[in-house]
C-alpha cells in the first residue's frame, strides 16, 4: 500500500478502514459479538476504532493470517461454544454492507459446513507463462476456461470447534474456506459485490471510497 501506517488504520470516508469493517457488524442484529484481532504491540486500534459494547479488541494476532485467525478463535474459545457460527472477515473489506452479511447468513445459517462471499469470475483468464531471463515480460500460456471460477471474499462462515480444527491440521492456506476443504468438506458459495473488494493497491482507497459514499445506490437484496 505504500502507506505509513498499518492499511487497516487510514482514513477512507472520515473513518479508518478498520472502522468501516466493524461498523457491518456492529450494525446488523445477528451479530452477537464482534472480536478484532491486532498484533500484539498495535499502537493505532485505541484511537482508531470506537468502543461498543459488543466489541473486544484480542491483542494476538500472528505473523500470517491463519495464526490470527487460529488465536482469535482461540481466544474466544471462553465465550464461545463449539457449534457458534463465526463469520471471519478481512480488516480490509471495509465495503461490506449488512445486506451482504444477511445474504451469507440466510444461505449458510442451515448449512452443515458453512461457506463464504465469493465472486464468480466475469473476465477471461490467462495463464502466465513462467519467465526466468526476463521476469517483466509477460506471456500467456494458456486460456484457463472461467466456468465454475470465483473470487473468494469475507466473511467466511463456519463452526466455531470445526473451523479451529481444520486450521489446526492445515496452516499454509490464504483463506478459512481452503482449511475446511482440506478436510474434504465443500463448503457454500454466496455471491458477494465487488464494493467488497479488498484493499491490496493504492488505487483501492478512492475505489471503496466511492462505493461507500454511494452505497445507497447500490441495490444488494
Ligand atoms: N498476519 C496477518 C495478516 C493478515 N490478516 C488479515 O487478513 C486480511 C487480508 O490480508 P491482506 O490484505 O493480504 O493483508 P496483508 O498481507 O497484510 O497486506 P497486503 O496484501 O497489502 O500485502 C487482513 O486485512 C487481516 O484482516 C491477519 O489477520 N493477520
Ligand atoms: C481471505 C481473502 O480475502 C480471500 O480472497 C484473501 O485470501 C486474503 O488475502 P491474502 O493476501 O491472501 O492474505
Amino acid at each position: 500500500m505504500m502507506a505509513d501506517c498499518p492499511k487497516q488504520y487510514l482514513q477512507i470516508a472520515g473513518q479508518s478502514i478498520l472502522q468501516h469493517s466493524v461498523n457491518a457488524f456492529l450494525q446488523h442484529d445477528q451479530i452477537h459479538h464482534v472480536f478484532v484481532v491486532v498484533s500484539r504491540d498495535d499502537a493505532y486500534v485505541a484511537q482508531e476504532l470506537q468502543a461498543d459494547p459488543r466489541l473486544n479488541v484480542l491483542f494476538c494476532g500472528g505473523a500470517t493470517r491463519s495464526e490470527s485467525v487460529t488465536n482469535g478463535l482461540l481466544a474466544m474459545k471462553n465465550t464461545s461454544h463449539a457449534q457458534d457460527w463465526v463469520l471471519v472477515h478481512d480488516a480490509a473489506r471495509p465495503g461490506l454492507n449488512s445486506a451482504l452479511i444477511s445474504r451469507l447468513i440466510d444461505t449458510v445459517g442451515q448449512d452443515e459446513v458453512g461457506g463464504l462471499l465469493a465472486l464468480p469470475v466475469v473476465d477471461t483468464v490467462k495463464f502466465q507463462a513462467p519467465n526466468l531471463e526476463n521476469k517483466s515480460e509477460k506471456n500467456i500460456v494458456s486460456t484457463i476456461p472461467r466456468a465454475g471460477l470465483w473470487l473468494a471474499q469475507t466473511p467466511q462462515m463456519f463452526r466455531h470447534a470445526q473451523l479451529l480444527a481444520a486450521l489446526n491440521s492445515c496452516k499454509e492456506v490464504t483463506d478459512e474456506a481452503s482449511a475446511i476443504e482440506a478436510c474434504g468438506l465443500m463448503p457454500k458459495l454466496v455471491e458477494g459485490h465487488w464494493c467488497n473488494t479488498k484493499i491490496t493497491r493504492p488505487d483501492d482507497l478512492a475505489l471503496v471510497e466511492t462505493c461507500l459514499i454511494n452505497k445507497h445506490q447500490f441495490k444488494i437484496k
